[in-house]
């Protein structure tokens, strides 16, 4: 097993060394802790284990979560580990045990015990087979897509890769919207052109804590991208396969590449999906009936190359007056939860229609880096959780489930 990332409080993960450490799965192989101590951990980590992932809407228990819980000189010790990456949910974890746990701790072996919970994450990959030497540094590549032109997908996407990595995660972000490259804008790195290795590898441009790669780094302005089909799958074929992802980051890897997909759902954006494994797509839409109706042919492409649909955005979704701050939804309301229940997918978020997102993205400061404490960011990472949350899903669902040792 790879190693656990810590999400983000100054204690080391839980180690059997210094801890007397029951793991949920293994309760039975620390016989040296007295019975009726064994006992009571046995019943904290059940505790644990039937507490709900707001992520996913499951219990932890029918996750691939790993449970770990210890006492040690009056401190119960409890770890839980994530398959997606959740730096911000770490007192939010702490709060939730704290609260589950409290009744055991009012008698019997562990009482008065105070309490200190982990949260670490542990990202696996995406299974391919042969798939392509390059992005064997990349472990999930996650597409972000829209049927329709202009609903903000980029918008979202940036703001999406920007979030995973405030979560922890070490992300790349490929703009592949090769006819109206935007990347250089939204993270204000225009001018820039990637360093060049070997003759045929780029050295990814890093801005804003991600590893980006974009047409737009590469057009000049006499060179307008007014291309034919092939030439631009080509184009970003070599963007995807021929960009040295991972390089520079902690452990030479990048755990999610971001890939903006182009508008639409012709052969560029099939090509992509069959030429490399993705984790998944996330589909953006707006409430509008036609933006919704080209949602579902989205959803309908990635289903036919079996992409799972890790969930629809739906941006746009409520208008704020700036003069009273009354909300309402002018270009309609629930569509993105029909799509979602209609194609047994999820609501991921919704995001409102806001000057702010407009502002900060178009001036090089997305949301997520300009204002990363406000609401917006916040919903931003709550779908950013939520979609690698289902990443870890459809990557374990053909799992043999553990059998609990009881
Ligand atoms: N939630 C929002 N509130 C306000 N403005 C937004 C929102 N989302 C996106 N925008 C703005 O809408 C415009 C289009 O967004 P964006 O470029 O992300 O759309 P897109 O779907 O990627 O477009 P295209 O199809 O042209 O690639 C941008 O100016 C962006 O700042």
């Amino acid at each position: 097993m790879p190693p656990q990332t810590h999400a983000g409080n100054p204690f080391p993960p839980a180690s059997s060394e210094d801890r007397s450490v029951t793991d949920h799965q293994h309760e039975h192989d620390h016989e040296d802790i007295p019975a009726d101590v064994q006992a009571q951990l046995e019943r904290v980590a059940e505790v644990i284990g039937a507490l709900e992932d707001p992520a996913t809407g499951l219990p932890l228990d029918q996750l691939e979560a790993d449970i770990e819980v210890g006492f040690d000189d009056g401190t119960l010790f409890t770890g839980v580990t994530l398959g997606y990456p959740c730096a911000s949910q770490q007192d939010a974890w702490a709060q939730r045990i704290h609260s589950a746990c409290a009744p055991l701790l009012a008698d019997g072996p562990l009482k008065g015990a105070s309490i200190q919970s982990d949260l670490y994450f542990d990202i696996g990959r995406t299974e391919f087979g042969e798939g392509v030497e390059a992005l064997r540094a990349v472990k999930n590549i996650i597409a972000v897509a829209s049927g329709k032109g202009g609903v903000g997908k980029s918008t979202t996407a940036v703001n999406l890769a920007l979030a995973l990595a405030a979560e922890g995660a070490s992300v790349g972000l490929l703009d592949a919207d090769i006819y109206g490259p935007s990347l250089p804008t939204m993270l204000g790195t225009e001018g820039l052109r990637p360093e060049v290795q070997g003759g045929k590898f780029f050295v990814p441009i890093p801005a804003q804590g991600l590893q980006t790669m974009s047409l737009g780094y590469l057009l000049t302005e006499s060179t307008p991208a007014v291309w034919r089909g092939p030439m631009a799958s080509g184009a970003l074929n070599q963007m995807l396969t021929q960009t040295l992802w991972g390089q520079g980051s902690e452990d030479g890897e990048l755990d999610y590449l971001v890939v903006d997909m182009p508008p639409g759902t012709g052969d560029i954006q099939l090509t992509l999906a069959q030429k490399v494994t993705l984790a998944g797509a996330v589909i953006v839409t707006t409430p509008q009936d036609l933006a919704l109706v080209d949602a579902i042919k989205g959803v309908e492409m990635f289903r036919k190359v079996s992409v799972p649909v890790l969930g629809i955005v739906e941006n746009m979704a409520l208008h704020t007056c700036s003069q009273c701050g009354h909300r309402e939804p002018i270009f309609g309301a629930g569509g993105g939860e029909k799509i979602a229940r209609d194609y047994q997918t999820q609501l991921l978020g919704q995001l409102p229609l806001a000057m702010s997102i407009r502002e900060q993205v178009d001036s090089g400061q997305p949301t997520v880096s300009q204002d990363p404490e406000g609401e917006v960011a916040g919903l931003y990472m709550a779908i950013a959780r939520k979609a690698a949350a289902q990443a870890w899903l459809c990557g374990e669902e053909d799992a043999v489930p553990d059998i609990e040792n009881v």
